[in-house]
């Protein structure tokens, strides 16, 4: 990430005061992710991860910390946020909206292998469908209406060719959006980001999936993709590997198997998935934020994605 807010020791033991979280022993700011404002604070109970929001309201925060906590109550490996004696899940810190999670075990497995895509496959699915009963809605915040939105905002920055490549997708991707088959694809709570960096694992086992803050409700399908497009491609080309994506399709339907319209626009939805994170990795590059700490991401990986997602659209057995 990215520290956009310093947060200093004892300004966050108000915080774990508040939450009976015990004495700040170690703050340590997060290099990794791009959202918000991550620290690890440890204290005499455990380490914690603080995170400070940088973009999302206090409105629109209640979503994502409810639906981890769902999530959490019905066995899915998610940190649940931490909650005062009163329940509340979200705080103030700095001007900005907060909240605190355990941290999860183990580490993100950056060159995932197939064991590691079955397991996530599983997660994934089992998660679609415990999230079925979650009764808050907010929609996908970085879904078509912010494509749609942010285009126009970043065309001017990127060469002809690519601006004929962005335009054309995007009104590929608002023709599928009013299809019928498209209308009749499965919805629900979904990640939207679920990325090798926001699943850990201690060793081959999955110990939990974080970073909720771009969940919201759309297609379980765009899930799926956003999934595919990053754990089972060779990342220097964006080519999918059969195997890691044999294995995850197959974990992922074990637990529920796509209906023929999932199965009819699988191609269209990794194309979508792809002009998804190239668009805001477009609008990140050429239009970032103040940060001490900030790695942005490779706008041309997800420009090369999309491009190897049009030129082969994947075969479904
Ligand atoms: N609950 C957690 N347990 C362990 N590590 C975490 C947890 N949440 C965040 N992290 C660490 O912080 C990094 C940045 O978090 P992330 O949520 O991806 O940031 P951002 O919200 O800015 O995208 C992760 O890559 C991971 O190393
Ligand atoms: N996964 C996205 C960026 C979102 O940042 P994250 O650190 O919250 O996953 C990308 O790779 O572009």
């Amino acid at each position: 990430m990215a520290v956009y807010t310093e947060v200093s020791p004892q300004e966050a033991q108000g915080l774990m005061d508040q939450l009976h979280l015990g004495s700040v022993t170690a703050l340590q700011g997060i290099q990794g992710g791009i959202e918000n404002t991550n620290y690890f604070v440890t204290t005499s109970q455990g380490t914690f991860v603080l995170t400070l929001f940088e973009r999302l309201t206090q409105e629109q925060l209640p979503f994502y910390l409810h639906l981890t906590r769902h999530l959490a109550s019905k066995g899915i490996p998610v940190p649940a946020p931490k909650q005062d004696s009163q329940g509340q899940l979200l705080f103030t810190l700095k001007g900005k909206p907060a909240a605190v999670v355990d941290k999860l075990e183990g580490s993100s497995q950056l060159a995932p292998q197939v064991p590691h895509c079955a397991q996530l496959g599983q997660a994934l699915a089992r998660m679609h469908m415990a999230g079925q009963d979650f009764e808050m809605s907010q929609p996908n915040l970085r879904g078509l209406a912010w494509w749609n939105e942010t285009v126009p905002v970043v065309l001017g920055y990127i060469p002809a060719t690519l601006q004929t490549l962005l335009q054309v997708e995007l009104a590929h991707q608002n023709a599928v959006a009013s299809s019928s088959a498209y209308a009749q694809l499965p919805c629900g709570p979904v990640h939207a980001d679920l990325f090798r960096d926001n699943a850990m694992f201690v060793g081959e086992r999955l110990s939990g999936v974080f970073d909720f803050y771009f969940a919201g409700v759309d297609t379980w399908l765009f899930d799926l993709s956003v999934v595919i497009n990053d754990w089972c491609i060779d990342l220097a080309t964006g080519q999918l590997d059969e195997a890691r994506l044999a294995a995850l399709l197959e974990s992922y339907q074990s637990v529920r198997p796509l209906t023929q319209h999932e199965r009819a626009l699988l191609p269209d939805m990794l194309r979508a998935a792809a002009l998804r994170f190239w668009i805001s990795r477009l609008w990140d590059f050429y239009l970032p934020r103040e940060a001490s700490m900030l790695l942005p991401h490779d706008p041309t990986h997800f420009e090369r994605v999309l491009k190897a997602r049009i030129a082969k659209p994947v075969q479904l057995r």
